[in-house]
């Protein structure tokens, strides 16, 4: 165990508290003390003390001394909370050397009664000695200074954030020996910042700047310093650094910081998850709880990516029921997993049906009339439903007419489609299909009382067959990793985010209109890759394979002809869907390339 944790004790709220005593500086003050006490008797006596004043010298040192001790292991003076020469400790060492100045003082009144000098002179001593205290503290900040070379093999580093975390960790990278980062400059946009300066390393610029500094520093190592940094901001710090070749670094989270204080050997490099999750939602929980909680709720494509984490969300909201309802077995099982606990597949809840089917679908719902409906089933595979789309269609489209009709059978009161972002300017089968989707459930919302809605988002991180766990996969088996464009972005958010949000949706929206998510910026497949070869280790070819059939550069979350109004929750917005039913649909149909 090494000294500095050997000095760290948790206390119960997790808060590291630095209890060994640090006795060099505790010797250094006294002698302050014991300096100041001995000079202001010597010049006031004329360099000729009596006995009884040389007495009254020792006492008065002695009672300094244990004062000093007592008042500073109260203000955790010699505790090891401070850094050296910190504005904390000097604030801390003032508390202790006033409250043992006093009591020097009444010490000095008490015992020294019989001998003539002024009080004052007892008053004097207290800032000598402090003057003193502070000019040892300053020495050591010279020492160290001294001491803080870079060790050669040390990569120079910009530090973004230039507040308590970024000073901190520069005083740990300069003092720490052997440090693998040495910082030669800080970022920070706060213009009450820009005079910062730690030890020699000062305020540079603000992040915009961050190119230039690159190269102006000669920095080949980014460290962002900032509690809670924004995932756009990473992004860019991100998407600058691959530009200029130079290493990101990021800090651990605030409850780890908290737990332990900052160290360079906590860096970390910045994750995928860095680059492609978002700032969590705000859910407004009560818009939720009021029409889950107690319904009997059905969730089509349950077994999905998607469908399954819906049910675990709605199942923290204590429906009545919740019929969990895929073609897929396995994906039951999974969907069962994630909400009960077991994979039994021996209950009601789990429903093995294909949508297609409309005899099954019409049965299921006169079964379980369910009074709240999430469709997340759906044939989702872009270049699959190119070379069949006629699947497409069957599924995506007649599917979602099955499951409509049936919930207006049975008076389903709320219905959530899962649209895509793909639907929006389609220019692929899935787009088609999906747009065709929307535009049946909003004309379901015309047939029946109920609130039938869409819910349109982009891409999800991680879903089961999309570009993450494939390019993971390349990497493992050494690759090439297939990218078909190098432009190519994609709007992301995480799985439990999207769901949220379409919970969310459900409880706010009205019928006829399509809830779109606000997705934030959209991100380069390609920075993507690069980071997940930099995560692996390996070198791993990328080679580009050409924008397949109907895939988009760049995806749009609304349509040139949409005309998008905020919605009650900030981060969705909304547009109303021309309701059409299905034999209104033939031109969607013919798009998608499928003959009737
Ligand atoms: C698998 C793979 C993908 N890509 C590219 C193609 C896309 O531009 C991007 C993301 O690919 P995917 O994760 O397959 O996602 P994408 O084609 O956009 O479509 C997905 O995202 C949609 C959301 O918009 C879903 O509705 C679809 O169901 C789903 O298939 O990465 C590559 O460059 N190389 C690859 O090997």
């Amino acid at each position: 165990m090494t000294a500095l944790h050997a000095a760290e004790q948790t206390d119960g709220h997790g808060l590291v508290r630095r209890t060994r005593f640090s006795p060099y500086q505790y010797y250094f003050d006294i002698a302050c003390w014991a300096v100041a006490i001995i000079a202001a008797y010597l010049i006031y006596y004329n360099f000729s003390l009596t006995p009884s004043q040389v007495v009254l010298v020792i006492v008065l040192t002695l009672v300094a001394s244990t004062a000093q001790l007592f008042f500073g292991w109260l203000a955790f003076l010699y505790r090891r909370r401070f850094g050296a020469g910190s504005f904390d400790e000097i604030r801390a060492l003032m508390k202790t050397a006033f409250a043992t100045g006093l009591t020097m003082v009444i010490a000095d009144l008490i015992a020294g009664y019989s001998i003539d000098h002024p009080v004052t002179m007892s008053l004097l001593i207290i800032p000598t000695a402090l003057a003193m205290m502070f000019g040892t503290r300053y020495v050591q900040r010279l020492r160290q200074l001294a001491r803080a070379v870079p060790d050669r093999k040390a990569t120079r580093t910009l530090v973004i954030g230039a507040g308590e975390v970024g000073t901190n960790l520069i005083r740990q990278m300069v003092t720490t020996p052997g440090a693998k980062y040495w910082p030669v400059g800080m970022l920070d946009d706060a213009p009450e910042k820009s005079h910062v300066q730690v030890y020699h390393v000062k305020v540079l610029g603000t992040v915009r700047e961050l190119p230039e500094l690159i190269v102006q520093a000669g920095a080949k190592a980014v460290v962002v310093a900032v509690a809670e940094p924004s995932k756009p901001m990473l992004r860019e710090i991100q998407a600058i650094a691959d530009e200029y070749d130079v290493n990101v670094k990021v800090i651990p989270p605030l409850h780890e910081l908290l737990e332990r204080g900052i160290h360079p050997t906590d860096l970390r490099d910045i994750s995928t998850d860095d680059l492609l999750g978002r700032e969590p939602v705000d859910t407004n929980v009560e818009d939720i709880a009021g029409y889950l909680a107690g319904a009997r709720v059905l969730v089509t494509g349950a077994g999905g990516s998607i469908g399954s984490v819906l049910c675990e969300q709605i199942s923290r909201f204590h429906p009545a029921e919740l019929i969990m309802v895929d073609r897929c077995e396995t994906g039951l099982q999974t969907a069962q997993l994630m909400v009960n606990g077991n994979g039994l597949l021996s209950t009601k809840e789990t429903v093995l049906a294909d949508i297609r089917d409309s005899d099954a679908v019409r049965e299921l719902f006169e079964e379980h009339r369910p009074q709240v409906v999430f469709h997340a089933a759906a044939l989702k595979h872009l270049p699959m439903l190119e070379r069949y789309p006629e699947e497409g269609w069957k599924t995506n489209v007649v599917g979602t007419l099955n499951v409509l009709e049936a919930a207006a059978a049975v008076g389903v009161e709320r219905f959530v489609n899962i649209s895509t972002d793909k639907a929006a300017n389609p220019t692929s089968v899935l787009g088609y299909t999906k747009r065709a989707a929307e535009h049946l459930t909003s004309w379901m919302g015309q047939q029946t009382d109920g609130r039938y809605l869409s819910v349109r988002f982009g891409n999800v991180i991680g879903s089961r067959g999309s570009m993450l766990p494939t390019f993971t996969r390349l990497i493992e088996q050494g690759g090439p990793l297939t990218i078909t464009h190098p432009e190519v972005t994609r709007y992301f958010m995480t799985i439990p985010e999207a769901c949220q949000l379409v919970l969310q949706a459900g409880g706010i929206g009205s019928p006829g209109e399509v809830m779109i998510l606000d997705m934030g910026q959209p991100v380069k497949i390609l920075n993507i890759a690069k980071r997940m070869i930099a995560m692996s280790g390996k070198d791993i070819e990328i080679v580009y394979t050409g924008l397949r059939d109907g895939e988009k550069l760049h995806e749009d979350l609304t349509s040139d002809s949409e005309d998008v109004r905020p919605s009650a929750h900030p981060k969705i917005s909304c547009t109303a869907v021309e309701p059409l039913s299905i034999s209104e649909l033939t031109y969607v149909h013919a798009s998608t390339k499928v003959q009737s």
